[in-house]
């Protein structure tokens, strides 16, 4: 694989908050490294606090500036000849560059983002109007065809609304013809469909597949869930407590996931016999994620994994290793266990 198949490369990402040495508190997000393909749909999922809005905000650039950053994150170019950009190297006006244009990103709750005194088409003219030279007479003619790409019907009506005169799931097309307008090579979305009844979360999937498709971006969704991930990911990266645990293809994660804790979350999964046996108790996985001060010296899931051996698995942190072609783990015991 060359750089050009390539969008962004991760690599060694730690990002910490709050004091410096020698009281700095342990990073939130640790030793971070992954990469995504052109076209490819990486879903990054994990509970709460595992990291995962972090590392995408770190990717954007949108951290504050209290935050302690290191590692190398890589755009790499489209074209022969155009330059790989370290994105932690570059000024603060490059940054912003790049964001919006290269790299766009969607937010689970679109009332956050949408300015509520302005109505969409104003709003969309002026991302379409800071992107490129338009006249405000063609930026409102192809804001309505943005509109028109994410399934709005009528898009001249819809330009003319504001956004407290939408429903959720209109408010989260705008949000991503919004985020299209800059015709990103990558599209950041965290949670985009968690706050959308189950119809409109299917609708807003299918909506991204088709995007990626007839665009050819490439797709970096968060969720923490794993039957949302399961619709339209390529790549499944699981994060836990600040780390990756698993990165595999979607079709050997979900036909062979390695990782104790991935195992644990596909089990605590809903499937259509249990509703239909009418079992209303789902699986959990007991204790939560630690906090940063209680993350234990080894494998950061084992007081929580019912396959931990002590001596094995508490001493020493377990390093990513291969569990197959194109598949990752962090466990020392995934083989044992698989068997
Ligand atoms: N600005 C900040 N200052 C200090 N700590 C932070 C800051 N932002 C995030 N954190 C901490 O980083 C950890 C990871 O948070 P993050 O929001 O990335 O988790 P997440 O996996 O996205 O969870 P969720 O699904 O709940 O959004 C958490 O412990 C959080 O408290």
């Amino acid at each position: 694989m060359t750089t050009r198949d390539t969008v962004l490369e991760v690599d060694g990402l730690s990002v910490g908050f709050g004091p410096q040495a020698p009281n700095a508190l342990p990073p939130v997000i640790e030793d971070v490294s992954f990469s995504v393909r052109r076209g490819e749909i990486v879903c990054l999922v994990g509970e709460s606090s595992s990291g995962k809005s972090v590392t995408s905000l770190a990717l954007m650039g949108l951290l504050p500036p209290s935050a302690r950053i290191t590692g190398e994150i890589m755009l790499h170019g489209r074209e022969a000849g155009e330059p790989s950009l370290d994105l932690l190297q570059l000024s603060r006006r490059a940054r912003n560059r790049i964001r919006g244009h290269r790299i766009s990103m969607v937010f689970q709750d679109p009332m956050n983002c949408l300015d509520p005194i302005f109505s969409i088409g104003n709003q969309l003219v002026e991302i379409l109007r800071w992107h490129n030279a338009l006249s405000r007479v063609e930026a409102w003619r192809q804001g309505i065809g943005y509109l028109h790409a994410v399934g709005i019907n009528q898009p001249d009506v819809c330009m003319k609304r504001m956004p407290h005169e939408l429903s959720g799931g209109m408010r989260q097309r705008v949000m991503i013809a919004m985020a299209l307008a800059g015709k990103p090579e990558l599209l950041i979305a965290d949670e985009p469909t968690t706050a959308l009844d189950v119809t409109v979360q299917a609708q807003v999937l299918d909506l991204l597949l088709r995007l990626r498709t007839q665009t050819g971006m490439s797709v970096i969704f968060i969720t923490h869930n794993l039957a949302v991930a399961s619709r339209i990911a390529d790549r499944i990266i699981v994060m836990y407590a600040g780390q990756i645990v698993e990165n595999s293809s979607a079709e050997s994660f979900f036909t062979r996931p390695a990782m104790p804790y991935s195992r644990a979350l596909l089990d605590a999964l809903p499937t259509v016999d249990m509703i239909r046996q009418g079992q209303k108790r789902l699986k959990t996985i007991s204790g939560n994620v630690p906090g940063l001060a209680e993350r234990p010296a080894g494998c950061r899931f084992f007081p929580r994994c019912v396959h931990g051996v002590a001596a094995m698995c508490d001493s020493g942190s377990p390093v990513l290793q291969s569990a197959g072609a194109d598949h990752l783990v962090r466990c020392r015991r995934w083989e044992e266990i698989s068997a």
